[in-house]
């Protein structure tokens, strides 16, 4: 029998936004974008939206670092699902006694705390509607205001819909378009509009896509068609994105409700600039496993 190289990792999900987690503690995974991609293929390799890693913090003060890759291979700013599932991954381990703990990522520091096993509450950060945060090229683009968030009109050729379209741009740290629609998306928008606009040239790091459509002031339904995956059953910096952009438009209240395909997860957020944006929600282990590499 052949000797195999084996990469050990686990399966959560967060609302079933999948992802493969692996401890890079000791710096010795090489993670080039092929083994990203085949991990990440439902079909040869282990299934998930995003993988997760976990190392060890670059700064005193902080319990440790969290990169996040996406299914194609690159790697992204944040990822809200996996924060939840990093924190449960690290408590479930015993890499951490911390209740809260401070997790580094390239953004910034953010906050997950454990409220019961599998439920976890994570300080997000703030939002930014800058459109230079996501990166987003406004310039020329008629605006206007709905409340008190800036919508601009965005020339859109997506098949289903070719027209100008009123979109808002918001950063959770990675870049997140938001379309306010009166019903719920339907699968064909999601995919046209979605992939349209995850590579429109004025977001010249591509975007994730999201749908948002208000049910009350405290609760609204949301797709996201994701930046580097596609359709995914829930995304996190996506609700919160979507919950805050619904606020300063002053269509939902401070603590709200976004419902996914996969799950509902809480967001609240003061309203205030600065002031950092909540998210509450599921974070659970699937299996564990061993990938022969
Ligand atoms: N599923 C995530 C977001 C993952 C990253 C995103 N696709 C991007 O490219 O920015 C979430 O739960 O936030």
């Amino acid at each position: 029998m052949p000797s195999r190289t084996i990469l050990r990792f686990t399966k959560m999900h967060g609302a079933g936004n999948d992802f493969v987690v692996l401890d890079n503690r000791d710096g010795s995974l090489n993670l080039q974008p092929e083994l990203i991609k085949r991990l990440s293929d439902r079909h040869f390799g282990v299934g998930a939206d995003q993988v997760l890693v976990v190392e060890t913090a670059q700064s005193a003060g902080n319990d440790f670092r969290y990169r996040i890759f996406n299914a194609d291979g690159h790697e992204v700013q944040q990822c809200g699902n996996g924060a939840r599932c990093f924190a449960q991954y690290v408590t479930d381990k015993g890499l951490t006694d911390k209740n809260s703990i401070r997790v580094e990522t390239i953004p910034g520091v953010i906050e997950p705390q454990i409220i019961r096993h599998n439920w976890v509450k994570v300080n997000m950060g703030p939002a930014s509607f800058e459109p230079a945060a996501l990166p987003f090229v406004a310039d020329g683009l008629s605006m206007r205001k709905f409340g008190g968030l800036v919508q601009y009109k965005l020339p859109v050729d997506a098949g289903l819909v070719e027209q100008d379209l009123w979109v808002s741009v918001v950063s959770m740290g990675n870049p997140h378009v938001v379309i306010l629609l009166d019903q719920p998306a339907s699968d064909d928008l999601v995919q046209s509009l979605g992939s349209t606009l995850e590579s429109h040239p004025r977001f010249p790091e591509r975007v994730n896509v999201g749908f948002l459509c208000v049910v009350d002031r405290s609760r609204a339904h949301l797709r996201v068609y994701e930046r580097g995956v596609g359709e995914t059953l829930a995304c996190g910096t996506g609700a919160c994105a979507a919950a805050v952009a619904g606020m300063k438009m002053g269509l939902l209240s401070d603590q709200v409700d976004i419902v996914k395909a996969g799950g509902t997860l809480t967001i609240q957020w003061s309203g205030n600039p600065d002031s950092d944006v909540l998210m509450t929600g599921p974070a659970q282990t699937v299996f564990e496993g061993e990938f022969y590499l």
